[in-house]
């Protein structure tokens, strides 16, 4: 069970010092958003670039842009351990998945609430990490939309079917209240972006939300 607090709503004119808020994450989850797949604009590859060096944490590259193709590979390059790209924006996805593996990260592909999770069955065993988005990707403070879970739970079953290693990531809307429902649902990693930076203390906030995730499982 894994928590990686996303860093949109952070300050993000101080994002090396919010980072280390959160020394008990397991990963930073990094939302890059491009004012075309999503409706937004956040932060890019310099800013990454410049990040690193500010925590020793693993970056999760969350890739909410057009043409992932052309840049996700550059994530892996820049030292994101993890790489998500969403599938209604990639060309050719399969490709993309070994081509961020041979740039030695985990390969990860997203997936809005309205796209269905049976047509890429087959690709999961090329992926490290699955992302099942739990609101519409674009904006942080958003209500998690309880008609994902039952895709959280057809996919926990496909891997299970396939036995593979894959991750399953959830995003959006996961806080104290919603995270049992995910954990049950099979998710094992969890973003958490208001929930972690609107915190009195964000990283006892982390350790909440580990414990509830773990509390299902146990
Ligand atoms: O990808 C995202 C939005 O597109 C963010 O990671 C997500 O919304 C996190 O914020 P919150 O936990 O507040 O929903
Ligand atoms: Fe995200």
């Amino acid at each position: 069970m894994q928590i990686t607090p996303s860093i949109l709503n952070a300050d993000l004119a101080n994002l090396g010092a919010e980072v280390r808020r959160i020394g008990s994450a397991d990963m930073v989850h990094i939302d890059v958003m491009d004012n075309h797949f999503v409706p937004n604009l956040t932060l890019g590859l310099p800013v990454v670039e410049s990040l690193r060096a500010h925590t020793e944490l693993p970056f999760d590259a969350h890739l909410m842009i057009a043409d992932p193709d052309r840049w996700a590979p550059a994530y892996a390059e820049a030292g994101c351990a993890s790489v998500t790209f969403h599938v209604e924006a990639a060309a050719a996805p399969v490709r993309l998945a070994r081509e961020i593996r041979a740039q030695g990260a985990r390969a990860s592909m997203a997936l809005k609430p309205a796209t269905p999770i049976e047509p890429y069955e087959d690709m999961l065993a090329e992926l490290d990490m699955l992302l099942i988005m739990t609101v519409e990707p674009g904006f942080g403070g958003q209500k998690f939309l309880d008609m994902c879970l039952p895709k959280i739970r057809r996919a926990r079953a496909l891997m299970d079917k396939h036995g593979v290693e894959t991750w399953l990531q959830v995003d959006g809307g996961v806080s104290l209240e919603t995270i049992e429902r995910c954990a049950e649902a099979g998710a094992d990693v969890f973003v958490a972006g208001s929930a972690v930076y609107s915190a009195a203390d964000p990283d006892a906030m982390v350790k909440d939300l580990r414990s509830k995730a773990e509390a299902v499982r146990a």
